[in-house]
């Protein structure tokens, strides 16, 4: 039968299922066959309801194969009105290796697929520590828990990121650190584009992102899960930071709120799936949109995610860019750095866009 109600348990009885968890595909492997009541979505934001069909349209795809030829023009309006519409679109023919993208996602299987105690090595549930296998979000703030495990390290500098990062599957470095270098690579050229997308020169973006900019990944794994309505795999939020470059294996889950609709973003093979997140937001003025997105789970597939979060450097002032400012268009968001703007988000658990919501100008 399928559990019926939240929070029937004592802050005691969850502490210590905080303590003994090792991850949610552990739980999976131990043989549960329905979800643990701490996982029962205690709101709104950490459970899926039943969704009604959205009125129509779809995050869309820009093919970026003729950017450096006679069709930058085109990709930059198109990847402007993605921008300012959806705060998301899907990107074909980017230029980072179809076999680099299909050995990261093999190797994050792979990690996921030792014995959890090799996982259990570089375990923390310290946020502030760059390289970690975690579960959930923020588990000492959380009132339930989300469907989730993770990798999480810096990809910035490369060589020196490199020396923290997990040395069992025995090819992970070599294939993460081929990955990061093509990631970098895109994630500059959509900077630039960007930046021609706000009428601003190509460099832009770039110099205000600074050559300290940070780059990290998780690989997000999502078991199949017993009763997948009453949990989430990551609640509804905006990305704190620059840009998302999100890759996933073809198991649909991730969707984007707009106009007060939820829609699902169809997994393209290959693609890449790029948001913008709460700095841009900033910098545009509000006119690029950090949008709420959330992933749901699937009670029979295992959907794996791998977003790399591309960011200013954390000393970058963050605040409406000038030149995009006149008398119609005054500040809409007070000036911050990046690193004050981080400390704050990862104070609370995940709550919609309360962060940036708090950096408004009213
Ligand atoms: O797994 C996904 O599709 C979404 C992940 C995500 O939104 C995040 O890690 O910020
Ligand atoms: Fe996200």
């Amino acid at each position: 039968m399928a559990p019926t109600a939240a929070n029937l348990f004592t802050p005691e009885e969850f502490s210590s299922f905080k303590e003994s968890l090792r991850g949610v595909k552990d739980l999976v492997d131990s043989g549960i066959r329905e979800l643990p009541r701490f996982y029962i979505g205690s709101d709104s934001r950490m459970r899926v309801q039943s969704s009604v069909l959205p009125p129509g349209g779809e995050v869309p795809i820009v093919d970026l194969r003729e950017l450096d030829g006679s069709d930058r023009g085109r990709i930059v309006e198109a990847v402007a009105r993605a921008s300012e519409e959806w705060g998301f679109f899907q990107v074909i023919n980017h230029g980072v290796e179809a076999a680099t993208i299909h050995e990261m996602v093999e190797v994050a299987k792979e990690f996921f697929a030792m014995p959890v105690e090799d996982r259990m090595e570089i375990f923390s549930a310290d946020l502030f520590k760059r390289t970690r296998f975690g579960t959930s979000h923020n588990p000492s703030r959380e009132t339930s828990l989300e469907w989730k495990d993770y990798l999480r390290h810096p990809c910035l500098p490369l060589e020196e990121s490199m020396q923290s990062w997990p040395t069992k599957p025995a090819s992970y470095r070599r294939v993460a650190s081929d990955y990061c270098r093509g990631v970098k690579g895109l994630a500059d050229k959509l900077l630039e584009v960007l930046s021609e997308s706000l009428g601003l020169e190509r460099r832009y973006l770039g110099s205000v992102f600074g050559s300290e900019r940070l780059q990290e990944m998780f690989c997000n794994y999502y078991p199949p899960c017993p009763n997948p309505e009453l949990t989430i795999g990551i609640g509804e939020h905006s990305d704190v930071g620059g840009i998302t470059l999100l890759l996933q294996n073809e198991v649909e889950g991730l969707e984007v709120c707009k106009d007060g609709h939820w829609y699902s973003i169809k997994p393209v093979k290959d693609a890449f799936v790029v948001n913008l997140g709460d700095q841009l937001q900033i910098l545009s003025n509000g006119r690029f949109k950090s949008v709420e997105h959330r992933a749901k789970v699937s009670s029979d597939k295992l959907r794996i995610s791998i977003p790399t979060f591309y960011q200013p450097s954390r000393g970058a002032r963050i605040r409406p860019i000038p030149e995009l400012l006149d008398e119609e268009h005054p500040p809409a968001y007070k000036e911050v750095t990046f690193q004050d703007y981080l400390a704050d988000f990862f104070k609370h658990k995940l709550q919609g866009k309360r962060c940036l919501d708090s950096y408004k100008i009213l």
